[in-house]
């Protein structure tokens, strides 16, 4: 799902009207009811609602919202700034329908000291949307501070008051601090990154049926990673098919105390897929390793550590989980890198060696698939000042190496050689323990090896390592799931994916 700007999303809207075509105030109509079916099937026990409204088509969507509320059964209090504004065209048309229909007086944000916001009421902010050009101040601010206060459940229709939706977040003490948030058609770029994300709470994206035509013929060079994409990826087994047929994968890793590293990244490319399975390990982890995946094959490279990096270029490597950075480790995987040609996925120990010396850089082979997470990425390419900026320079540098890089987030982002940008939606704060990270490089690997284009490798990968967590904090919690729990929903995600893409008779 490719992401828009507020101006796109804004010529989107007026595609819409004059394509479908559809007046602007059906458009509305359409937003609205789309988030007051959603209120009404998910808010059982909050059956008032208190809607605070802007003057522009964020705060019409808000007006249309409380009618249909009341249609169904809710009690419902309109709050606007001051009725004498001037209001958007279909803002005021709804206006005028809520009053026809409902007789709702309208309070204005002065009457919030006096308003009983009890534990039933539920807080709806349709104060600004994607029209946002400034800061909050004023009445604004400080009405968005008194709601924030209050411990009532809040949602935000389409984006929540004050928050930017393409760039970083510059005044933090005046957003609405939302518990769910409504948002049309599309994702905003905000909402996945760290900074901003915290203000959304939950992201339930609404169709709305805007045009699938402009949808596809403008532009984005970022994404989301929705199902469609991962179902026009996945490739099902073939039944005529021998284990030739799924690659050759080869873990380098573990070292003496890391063992688990490599265990953990074997089993989750065995669990993967991977027709044959090779551990490059110090002879430390034989007994372990043969014990934990006996699936697997067992090279030594090194009596703790690994000091012998002797691969064949017809295996796809993942190196790095608990490699350790020992000297002798050191120089003889860089020895290793300037000699090899074929793409790699290097993830922890590997990216640490390299960020010694910027000049390792240009030995990493083209097409290869690196994973830091953001303290990795700041010792291989620098500090930068927030995670908006982080993007940009994973952008230039997957740009300048030909690289993919795996920027590994609450929201992974995969910036290919185009600098192109997907981000990832699947997974939870379950996923925040050590040996998460091994795991994707086992899953990456094996993809890698089964025959999947870097790019989609990245995307699958990292899509199947989220939803096996998302599953596995189902079933565990997010405190309490390991990592080897979600190597054990991998298969789970596998059913799903082969039912989702089987044709039914
Ligand atoms: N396809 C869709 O997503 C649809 C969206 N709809 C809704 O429309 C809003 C966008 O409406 P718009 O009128 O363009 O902007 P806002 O309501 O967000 O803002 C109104 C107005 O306020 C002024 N303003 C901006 N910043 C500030 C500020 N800090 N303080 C005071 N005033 C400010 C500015 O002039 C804005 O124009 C979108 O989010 C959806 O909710 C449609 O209903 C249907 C389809
Ligand atoms: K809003």
């Amino acid at each position: 799902m490719k992401i828009f700007t507020a101006e796109q999303i804004r010529a989107w809207d007026q595609f819409t009207i004059s394509h479908e075509p559809v007046p602007s105030i059906q458009l509305m109509e359409r937003a609205s009811i789309a988030v007051a079916h959603w209120i009404s099937e998910n808010c059982k026990y909050h059956r008032k609602a208190v809607v605070f409204c802007g003057n522009g088509n964020n705060g019409g969507d808000g007006i249309a919202v409380a009618r249909m509320l009341y249609q169904k059964g809710f009690d419902v209090d309109v709050f606007v700034n001051n009725l004498k504004e001037k209001f958007s065209h279909d803002a005021l048309v709804n206006l005028k329908r809520l009053r026809d229909i409902s007789g709702i007086s309208i309070k204005k944000f002065s009457d919030i000291d006096d308003y009983n916001f009890d534990d039933k009421t539920m807080i709806v902010d349709a104060l600004f949307g994607t029209g946002l050009s400034r800061s909050l101040e004023g009445e604004y601010k400080e009405v968005v501070n008194q709601l924030n206060a209050k411990k009532n459940i809040k949602i935000s229709i389409d984006v929540p008051s004050g928050l930017p939706t393409d760039k970083i977040i510059e005044n933090k003490d005046c957003v609405f601090n939302a518990d769910y948030t409504l948002s049309f058609q599309s994702w905003k770029r905000t909402f996945l990154h760290p900074e901003a994300g915290e203000y959304t709470g939950k992201v339930f994206i609404l169709d709305i049926d805007l045009s699938k035509e402009y949808a596809e013929s403008v532009a984005a060079e970022y994404n989301v990673i929705d199902d469609h994409l991962i179902d026009s990826i996945f490739q099902p087994r073939k039944e005529f098919s021998h284990k030739g047929t799924y690659g050759k994968v080869m873990m380098i890793a573990g070292s003496y105390g890391k063992v688990g590293a490599a265990v953990l990244a074997t089993k989750s490319a065995l669990k993967t897929g991977a027709g044959l399975t090779f551990t490059l390990a110090p002879e430390c982890g034989y007994e372990i390793l043969q014990t934990s995946c006996p699936e697997a094959m067992f090279f030594a490279g090194g009596k703790e550590h690994i000091e012998n990096f002797d691969v064949d270029e017809n295996m796809t490597c993942g190196i790095g989980p608990g490699l350790g950075t020992h000297p002798q480790t050191e120089k003889s995987f860089l020895n290793f890198l300037k000699g090899y040609n074929t793409p790699l996925i290097l993830d922890a120990d590997a990216l640490n060696m390299i960020s010694k010396d910027s000049k390792n850089l240009k030995f990493i082979p083209e097409k290869s698939i690196l994973t830091p997470h953001p303290k990795e990425f700041e010792r291989l390419f620098g500090k930068t000042d927030n995670s908006f900026d982080r993007l940009e320079l994973a952008r230039e540098k997957a740009k300048e190496l030909h690289v993919y890089i795996v920027l590994k987030d609450h929201h992974t982002q995969i910036i290919n050689p185009k600098g192109e940008v997907y981000y990832n939606i699947t997974g939870n704060a379950g996923l925040a323990k050590g040996g998460s990270g091994d795991i994707l490089t086992g899953i990456l690997t094996s993809l890698l090896a089964q025959g999947y284009s870097e790019e989609d490798t990245c995307i699958l990968g990292v899509w199947l390592h989220g939803k096996a967590a998302d599953f596995a904090s189902e079933k565990y919690s997010k405190e309490s799931m390991l990592p080897t729990d979600v190597i054990n929903e991998l298969g789970s995600v596998f059913k799903e994916l082969n039912k989702r893409t089987e044709k039914d008779l």
